[in-house]
């Protein structure tokens, strides 16, 4: 028979939509999150033996994530926190897991009488994200947002670039800049205000996009990190994916009109895909806390 042994696992339950309502006074709040739970530890014999004395149920660890709803939510950050730890310490062969939340946005909606105590709106932005890893004593914490699409409509160009005999893009110094920023932050700290500290740098990274002439997506991406890295001490690096989204001005020559930059076909793809992560000098540029999350370089 052939030796088998058992590598990396982790497992639990995926995408818990929870929504807390704090309701101590007429004035009502919302917390809306998708959160997932994954334990690592010793769990060969349930995969071995058919044995499953060590596997805290994916049911149970769902019935956890509502439970701990009640005693209110927080930031999400601290939410995973409570869970992670929760884990890892009621049960001794649960060494460590990944937690994961998505947050999503509700606004107060405005009524006759300005902001509505109980009545919401879905913002149509960003959603926030969070992960927290441990693994015995070491916890890590990336914190984050996807979906914040940001447009400027002037003061960005893109020249310079080789031509070879594929090139047929022509150089423009006055072209829309757009897309659709998704960046994760690592943090070096765990005891943070975490929505203070993430309120403050979605303000930089909307600020850093538009604060100067565009070189390129590079070269705006790196403004944004810098701003980021410059405020907040507790952040060593942040990492960017970003899909170009070109919007190429439309030809209206034949139809006897000009079009100084006024009418633009917005092209869904393909689109330019520009990542990069930056850090602080002398951080670790390969951080653990970066395993098991996909989709950046
Ligand atoms: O900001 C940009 N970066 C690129 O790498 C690139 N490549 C391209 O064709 N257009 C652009 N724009």
């Amino acid at each position: 028979m052939t030796n088998i042994i058992l590598g990396k696992n982790q497992y639990g339950k995926a995408e818990n939509r929870v929504v807390r309502i704090t309701r101590d006074s007429p004035r009502h709040e919302i917390e809306d999150l998708n959160v997932t739970s994954q334990l690592r530890g010793d769990f060969a014999s349930a995969h071995f033996d058919g044995n499953n004395e060590h596997v805290v149920a994916t049911d149970t660890q769902k019935n956890t994530v509502y439970a701990f709803a009640k005693d209110g939510i927080g930031s999400p950050e601290d939410f995973l926190l409570r869970l992670g730890r929760h884990f890892t310490g009621e049960f001794d062969w649960v060494t460590g897991g990944r937690w994961e939340a998505e947050q999503y946005t509700w606004l107060r909606i405005e009524g006759d009488n300005g902001e509505h105590d109980h009545s919401f709106v879905r913002g149509g932005t960003e959603t926030r994200t969070a992960v927290v890893q441990i693994d015995g004593d070491d916890t890590t914490i990336i914190a984050g947002l996807q979906d914040l699409t940001v447009l400027k409509s002037t003061q960005s160009g893109f020249v310079g670039y080789p031509r070879d005999k594929y090139t047929t893009l022509p150089e423009t110094e006055d072209r829309i800049l757009a897309t659709s920023v998704t960046a994760k932050w690592r943090y070096n700290r765990n005891d943070l205000d975490f929505n203070e500290v993430y309120a403050d740098v979605r303000r930089l990274l909307l600020a850093g996009f538009s604060r100067n002439y565009s070189y390129a997506l590079q070269h705006t991406l790196k403004e944004m990190a810098e701003a980021v890295l410059e405020a907040h001490p507790e952040i060593d690096e942040i990492r960017f994916s970003t899909p170009n989204k070109h919007h190429f001005v439309v030809d209206l020559s034949p139809f006897g009109l000009e079009n100084p930059n006024e009418v633009f076909f917005a092209a869904d793809r393909p689109y330019g895909l520009i990542e990069a992560s930056f850090l602080r000098d002398g951080a670790d540029a390969d951080h653990r806390s970066w395993d098991g999350i996909a989709g950046f370089c």
